[in-house]
């Protein structure tokens, strides 16, 4: 990759793609955007609200607008909303543009981390571990395709995990 390439994160919700990627903008100096808080700028208007007036697919719509927005910048490091790669398009538009991290977390950490914030319209379910392994068995194989970097994450810290990806990042390019 080039060293103006952006940076994606892709990845389950919880799996800490917002987190991890704030922190990771602030060590090698770069701009931070999440394509959800960027949608809803300019939505105006809270994600579940977006899924409760115009239902999923005019939420899909409107991310494949942000993501095809965020590609044509650099230096970016950009989290992604966790199904931003269930399109194809978003998919070539994040691969052309820059370097793929897939942060990798099991479902059962997923859920410990989400079962409680209402901010997440997917997991709004009765049994949303069952959601989760779900969507997991569903997106897995994706996230794996698109990534360029896997990073499998547990129970460690959040700065071991921004540690180790920096590492990765800075071995690929001159970050
Ligand atoms: N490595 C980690 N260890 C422990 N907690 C973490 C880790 N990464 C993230 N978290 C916590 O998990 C929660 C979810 O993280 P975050 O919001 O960054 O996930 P996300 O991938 O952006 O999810 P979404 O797709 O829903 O936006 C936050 O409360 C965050 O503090
Ligand atoms: O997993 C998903 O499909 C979603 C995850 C969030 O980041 C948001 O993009 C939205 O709630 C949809
Ligand atoms: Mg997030």
């Amino acid at each position: 990759m080039n060293s103006s390439d952006n940076i994606y994160l892709v990845g389950m919700p919880g799996a800490g793609k917002t987190t991890v990627g704030r922190q990771l903008a602030r060590r090698l100096h770069r701009q931070f955007i999440d394509a959800d808080h960027e949608i809803e700028v300019r939505a105006g208007v809270k994600i579940p609200v977006i899924f409760e007036t115009e239902g999923e697919a005019g939420f899909r719509e409107q991310e494949t607008r942000v993501i095809a927005d965020l590609a044509k910048q650099s230096n970016l490091i950009v989290a992604t909303g966790g199904g931003a790669v269930l399109r194809p398009e978003n998919c070539d538009a994040i691969k052309k543009s820059g370097l793929v991290v897939y942060l990798r977390v099991a479902p059962r950490i997923l859920f410990d981390r989400t079962h409680h914030d209402a901010n997440r319209p997917l997991l709004q379910v009765a049994n949303p571990m069952m959601r989760i392994e779900e969507l997991f068995t569903q997106r897995d194989p994706i996230y794996q395709d698109v990534a360029d970097l896997v990073m499998t994450s547990g129970g460690g810290s959040v700065f071991h995990l921004v540690t180790q990806v920096e590492r990765e990042l800075r071995k690929r390019c001159a970050a």
